[in-house]
């Protein structure tokens, strides 16, 4: 079991969101977490990314809880939020050099530069991020996937990340995640758009149906 997660409760203001919520997956595997606006599933990411605390329960990370192995976790693992996370002050391609070193990663500008070119940001590289246009700083985010399938990081966690997309960059996206797939990378997501993902296993988690 590489990611599991058990018995989670998790309250936010008033609402308990969700209990006695358990999930485990595993190479190669997607799990699309589903629900109305409001449900909880940025929560349930979050809280499986070790970013926002549980009132019970627990995620493991190839057995063990990631409170207790929380710098290994982070940097086997990649969140990225529904808003793209950039500095505004910095370069594009010092965004990705920052965001690798933030989670033990290292991360030169030449690589950076080739994994922006890859997003289509080629001639964004040099701009500062404040500057890029709203689907230009989706891709910016989704640059640091590039090169990190698979083993190199073996756990995704994306809260909507074909938001602000276009056509061609939702398909360069889909093919991305394939390979990760492909190379035994797992994958948690939420979407408002069905799309034909080849994972070797779906599945799926819906919070509007509570336990
Ligand atoms: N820090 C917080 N304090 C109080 N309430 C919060 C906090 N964070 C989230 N909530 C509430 O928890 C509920 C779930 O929020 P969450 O963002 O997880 O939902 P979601 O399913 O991702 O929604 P959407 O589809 O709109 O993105 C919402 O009612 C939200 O207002």
């Amino acid at each position: 079991m590489t990611l599991q997660a058990l018995d989670l409760c998790c309250v936010r203001g008033e609402r308990r969101l969700f209990r006695g919520l358990s999930l485990s997956l595993e190479a190669g595997q997607a799990l699309r977490v589903r629900g109305a606006n409001g449900s909880g599933k940025t929560t349930l990411l979050r809280t499986l990314a070790g970013l926002t605390h549980a009132e019970s329960g627990e995620v493991r990370w190839r057995g063990r809880s990631i409170a207790a192995c929380r710098d290994t976790y982070h940097s086997q693992m990649i969140y990225l939020g529904h808003a793209a996370a950039v500095k505004d002050d910095l370069l594009a391609w010092e965004n990705l050099v920052y965001a690798a070193r933030l989670n033990g990663r290292a991360l030169d500008r030449s690589a950076a530069e080739q994994s922006l070119a890859a997003l289509g940001l080629g001639r964004a590289a040099q701009l500062p991020a404040r500057s890029l246009s709203q689907g230009q700083r989706k891709r910016l985010s989704l640059a640091r996937l590039h090169g990190a399938e698979g083993e190199a990081a073996p756990l995704w966690i994306l809260d909507e990340p074909f938001n602000a997309l276009d056509q061609d960059a939702v398909a360069a996206l889909c093919s991305t995640l394939d390979q990760h797939f492909a190379s035994g990378g797992m994958l948690v997501y939420t979407t408002h758009t069905d799309l034909a993902l080849q994972p070797a296993q779906a599945l799926e988690l819906n919070l509007d149906r509570k336990p």
